[in-house]
């Protein structure tokens, strides 16, 4: 067994939320959809976007998305959802109504992502361009991941980027954007603040949203089985997750 697995499952959302207000913070990928060989294939389960918009209302407003995938991409699949939500790993914020929170990321430049796209294409690899960097997906190639997270590094380190891991991923972001600082700046506005925020995912970047929740008193809930290290509770897959919400 592993650090997650023994994790404890979280209590039912509504015994937590007969006992205090709950901000809750929601991965994508992964946590409210199931990983697809490619970002596109994704199922997106019919009546989605209603119950979120259902849970959202539940909870006062106090519901997020948090994704790594740029805003209009998570829009391509939802819908504009009338949620918060934050894309690009927390750099790119809405508010319910559409109103952009703070600056939106800069992109990378033309010839960075030119050399991006040939490395992609000369291994094999597959590249998404995002609004804030870009990524190099080899799902299904773990061959090819430590030379591409080389790859990575070192392009990051000559263009002053950063670089973040995934499932089947490397990607190169402007340097700054976490799922930490998308709960921060949600917890800093009405209707978040003073709730007791929860963050749900099951990726590496979802470590931040954990740390994000813990600093404003609140925890982690880890999915699937990639060991966490901050996360509290577990839960075992997409399934469980939309058992838990209740959607
Ligand atoms: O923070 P998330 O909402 O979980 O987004 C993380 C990344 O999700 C996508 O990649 C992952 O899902 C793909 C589709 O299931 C899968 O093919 C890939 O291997 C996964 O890494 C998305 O493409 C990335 O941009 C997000 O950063």
């Amino acid at each position: 067994m592993d650090g997650t697995t023994l994790l404890p499952a979280p209590l039912p959302l509504g015994d937590l939320l007969a006992q205090k207000p709950i901000a809750l913070f929601l991965d994508f990928d992964g946590t409210l959809i199931e990983i697809a060989p490619r970002p596109g294939d994704i199922h997106v389960p019919d009546g989605l976007p209603e119950h979120l918009q259902i849970l959202g209302d539940r909870l006062g407003g106090r519901l997020a998305l948090v994704s790594g995938r740029a805003l209009d991409d998570l829009a391509a699949h939802l819908g504009e959802v009338g949620i918060c939500r934050a894309g690009s790993h927390g750099a790119s914020r809405l508010l319910g109504d559409g109103t952009r929170l703070g600056e939106e990321p800069r992109g990378l430049a033309d010839g960075a992502i030119a050399e991006l796209r040939a490395y992609a294409e000369e291994n094999g690899l597959f590249y998404e361009a995002k609004a804030h960097g870009g990524a190099l997906h080899f799902r299904g190639q773990p061959e090819k991941q430590e030379a591409a997270l080389a790859f990575a590094s070192d392009f990051a380190g000559s263009r002053g980027l950063s670089v973040t891991k995934g499932k089947g991923v490397v990607e190169l972001v402007q340097p700054g954007a976490t799922k930490a600082g998308a709960v921060e700046a949600f917890m800093k506005m009405s209707p978040f603040a003073g709730a007791m925020p929860v963050f749900v995912g099951d990726d590496v970047t979802d470590e931040d949203g954990f740390a994000g929740a813990e600093k404003y008193g609140g925890f982690g809930i880890a999915v699937g089985e990639r060991p966490s290290q901050r996360a509290r509770y577990h839960l075992d897959n997409v399934a469980a997750v939309h058992h838990w919400l209740e959607i």
